[in-house]
């Protein structure tokens, strides 16, 4: 059996992968081992089978006794590691959550029903590094995958709303401590049905720019209110997150050398745990909208299509809907008023599930039976 071991697993991504391998039995296959940069020495979790206590994440030399390295501990830590690693000789498959090695030449960034082809045939070839593609790239590829599969897309604008789990357990806890915060500013003008809407809206837009308002994670209102930024500026202009839009998908696909353009505005809401993007889709030509429905709906079991009407789109396609489930809705399709290749769509999923944890239990098991 293979020793592979796992850093980050007591996280919030980490724990999400914890729960789909529990769920899917893949600890039968493997000999895990527990690593933590903070905990070594003690028990390691509960995986169904007995497991060595926890590893120091930072002992090069027992790192370098797996087979395989699972880590969902973030950039912070594979910078850290992964070079001293690999410097050490180390020959393993590394499997990672973080975004620090994606670009990299030797890595494959994986989703496997977009890309099975590509991670297998970099598997059979040696590939030793394998990154999971940023969470709104991942969950846009799952749910229009049926276009790039038929050479559809001539460029795409992602417009998002990302949930606030992308910026980490803490910021999810502040997120609803920001609604509690605004409730209370307004209780007493709720409890009361005649209570005036301009005065509770005023009770809640003093509360917004208040300097008890909890932002210490965000740094600004996000309950509320929205953030149109996300993650670092580059010199495009772009937020960091935008330009991993293009990026990202083209090397999935696999088209680096003929990049379809990808570029878009990534913005934080008040959801919770999934990630919605409105695209608009510029298709390379005129395809009836049954034909795309079925072209988008056989790419991989998991998209679903929404019809466009108002209760399915209202019911299905929301972060309510699925969080917590692996579904990937994707609905609003119509022609656009610019002409019938433009194609609109909205698509919603689980950012801590396709959006980073699956793909990277799925290569796993890719890697198992390879
Ligand atoms: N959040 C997201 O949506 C996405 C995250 N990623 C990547 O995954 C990385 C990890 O993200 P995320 O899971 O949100 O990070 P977390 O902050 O939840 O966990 C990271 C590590 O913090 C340590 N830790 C300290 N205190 C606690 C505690 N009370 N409970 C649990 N863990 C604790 C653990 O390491 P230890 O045991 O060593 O102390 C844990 O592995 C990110 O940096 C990013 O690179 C990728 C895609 C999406
Ligand atoms: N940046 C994403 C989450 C994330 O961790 O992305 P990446 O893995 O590309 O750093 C978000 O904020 O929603």
């Amino acid at each position: 059996m293979k020793r592979i071991g796992f850093v980050g697993w007591r996280g919030m991504v980490g724990s999400v992968l914890m729960e789909r391998m529990r769920a899917e039995d893949d600890f039968r296959d493997i000999d895990p081992v527990f690593f933590s940069t903070s905990q070594a020495g003690q028990p390691g979790p509960d995986v169904g089978r007995e497991v060595p206590p926890l590893q120091d994440a930072h002992d090069i030399d027992a790192l370098a006794g797996m087979d395989a390295i699972v880590t969902t501990q973030g950039g912070d830590y594979t910078g850290a590691v992964y070079e001293r690693l690999r410097a050490a000789g180390w020959q393993g498959h590394w499997i990672d959550a973080a975004s620090t090695l994606r670009m990299a030449e030797d890595s494959i960034i994986v989703l496997d029903p977009v890309n099975h082809d590509v991670i297998t045939r970099a598997l059979a070839q040696g590939t030793r590094t394998f990154v999971g593609g940023n969470c709104t790239v991942s969950l846009m590829l799952m749910a229009i995958g049926g276009l790039f599969h038929h050479n559809l897309v001539e460029w795409i604008s992602p417009m998002t709303y990302q949930a606030a789990s992308g910026s980490g357990a803490q910021h999810m806890r502040e997120l609803l401590k920001q609604m509690g915060y605004l409730e209370s500013a307004a209780r007493e003008l709720l409890d009361d049905p005649a209570g005036a809407i301009l005065d509770i809206d005023r009770r809640v837009t003093e509360a917004l720019r208040s300097d008890d308002y909890p932002d210490e994670q965000f740094g600004v209102p996000l309950a509320g209110s929205l953030i149109p930024w996300i993650d670092k500026a580059m010199d495009s202009g772009q937020s960091k997150e935008e330009w991993k839009a293009g990026v990202e998908s083209n090397k999935i696909l696999g088209r680096q050398d003929n990049p379809v353009p990808i570029d878009g505005i990534c913005v934080r809401v008040g959801a919770m745990r999934s990630h919605a993007q409105a695209l608009t889709i510029k298709l390379r030509r005129d395809v009836p909208l049954d034909e795309l429905h079925g072209m988008l709906a056989e790419a991989n079991q998991w998209v679903e299509v929404v019809p466009n009407e108002p209760a399915p789109s209202q019911q299905r396609l929301t972060p309510a809907a699925v969080s917590g489930t692996l579904q990937v809705p994707v609905g609003r399709l119509r022609k656009l008023a610019m002409g019938p290749e433009y194609l609109s769509a909205f698509t919603v999923g689980d950012q801590l599930l396709w959006g980073a944890a699956e793909p990277l239990r799925r290569t796993l098991r890719l890697l198992l039976a390879a």
